[in-house]
């Protein structure tokens, strides 16, 4: 390989510095400008931003057909990222969107992605999270758990794993729909949960992410579901925690977003799928302190000296940590509920405010929409997931979800706080309160 060759950047260096000079270019712009025009360009655009997906609610174009197998997941989108700026879509769009994700139901089970499709796991997820995000009794009364629950057991699999739909692939996106639909509606059992644990760690990789399957490459998406689903079951503790950590949060570049995997772009979703799993393990603080402690061989340190950030800690806060590692086969049905209840996180394991002046500088479309980052175009997922992460980044300080976050937490004007979620299940945390409530009722 003679010298030019050698030296030449490769495509993907290309493409990084690319994507470093817009950024750049507007974190630029906006440090020359008068404050006043600062807090403007920090603004969510709420009423845009509405309007943009209630049109999309609505009417969809000729160029969304190949998203036909996916319209629960259009719902979802559209109807949580509605839901986390405040506002409800109405009886009338309320009423259509039950009627159509009951057309979208198998008679024996689970959600198609469209009316007389077959059922499947990622489908059933996005239908489920959004009758739970409309709520109410006709909402929620019309999923029907048994035979949702017979169609998680058809996709169960002897290793442990799930298949997204039948004959489908089997991977860490399964185990996550499955069990967290099972969680929130309360049916969650140990024949479901038998070797889900197993089958997440084999997906764990020397990066310390996880993979989608066995053997392949840690990113953000799976590492999120993989991460959820070892909580949900009562089995995060078998995780290389440390190495999880230090995989998520060297995630998080000097764009300030996250990128899905070591090498790659950053991209608006993965301030959820990457801000989430790390605001996940912001809560497992007293596990994390504990593994690493074991691997330094230190015994009868005093908590300060082997934690994340080197603040002293509250011995109290971690009770409900360590209580879950010992018993949690007995009780994994209320995981999803006592880790919202018993909220007191430690300070946030990533730049905060950084993350959302890339969500509201970079990814943020004034016009309405939020998208992967400068030059793309806005789209419903991506202004969902990256709504998701910006009401993540408001609570990231709070040591209790009910109660608003400091101003200095939300970046530009306080008018821009979300509604908090429920971060195992990304569903706004008044609506999940609603679900628990229904649901357990119904057991
Ligand atoms: C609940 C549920 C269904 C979760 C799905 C999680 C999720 C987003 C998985 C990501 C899948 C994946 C390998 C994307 C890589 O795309 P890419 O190569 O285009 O992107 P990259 O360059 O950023 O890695
Ligand atoms: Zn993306």
């Amino acid at each position: 390989m003679d010298e030019m060759t050698s030296s030449s950047p490769t495509v993907s260096q290309r493409d990084q510095w690319m994507v470093e000079s817009q950024v750049f270019q507007i974190y630029q712009l906006f440090a020359t400008i008068p404050p006043n025009a600062q807090s403007l360009m920090l603004e969510l655009q709420r009423d845009k931003h509405i309007e943009f997906l209630t049109k999309g609610l609505r009417h969809l174009g000729p160029n969304f057909s190949v998203l036909d197998a996916n319209r629960p997941w259009l719902c979802y989108w559209i109807i949580h990222s509605i839901a986390l700026l405040g506002e409800s879509i109405g009886d009338e769009l309320q009423d259509n969107t039950v009627e159509f994700l009951n057309r979208c139901k198998d008679p024996n089970g689970g959600f198609a992605g469209g009316p007389g499709q077959m059922p499947h796991l990622a489908t059933t997820y996005a239908a489920v999270n959004t009758l739970i995000t409309l709520g109410g009794d006709k909402s929620l009364a019309s999923i029907n758990r048994d035979k949702l629950y017979g169609f998680l057991r058809r996709m169960k699999q002897p290793n442990g794993g799930f298949r997204m739909h039948v004959e489908g692939e089997i991977d860490v996106r399964a185990c996550y729909t499955a069990i967290s639909v099972a969680s929130v509606l309360n049916i969650l059992d140990e024949e479901l949960t038998q070797n889900v644990g197993d089958y997440i760690l084999s997906c764990q990789t020397y990066e310390g992410g996880i993979a989608g399957e066995p053997g392949s490459e840690a990113h953000g998406g799976y590492t999120f579901c993989g991460l959820a689903a070892m909580i949900l079951i009562g089995e995060v503790n078998r995780l290389d925690l440390p190495r999880l950590v230090e995989w998520t949060v060297f995630r998080q570049g000097k764009e300030c977003g996250f990128q899905g995997r070591t090498n790659k772009l950053v991209d608006g979703c993965y301030s959820f799928w990457q801000g989430g799993a790390v605001a996940l393990l912001q809560r497992l603080y007293s596990i994390i302190n504990k593994q690493m402690a074991e691997v330094s061989n230190i015994s009868g340190i005093p908590e300060e000296k082997v934690c994340l950030h080197g603040t002293s800690s509250d011995a109290a806060s971690h009770l409900w940590h360590e209580g879950m590692s010992e018993s949690c086969s007995a009780d994994f049905k209320n995981i999803g509920y006592n880790f919202i209840n018993d909220w007191r996180a430690k300070d946030p394991l990533f730049h905060s405010i950084a993350l959302q002046q890339y969500i509201l500088l970079c990814a943020q479309e004034q016009d309405g929409g939020l998208r992967d980052k400068p030059g793309k175009r806005r789209d419903h997922y991506h202004t969902c997931y990256c709504l998701s992460g910006l009401s993540l980044c408001q609570y990231s300080w709070s040591k209790h979800p009910d109660s608003p976050p400091l101003p200095k937490a939300v970046l530009g004007p306080y008018s821009n706080l979300l509604e908090p979620i429920h971060p195992l299940y990304n569903v706004v945390l008044e609506r999940y309160r609603e679900a628990h409530e229904f649901f357990v009722g119904v057991s």
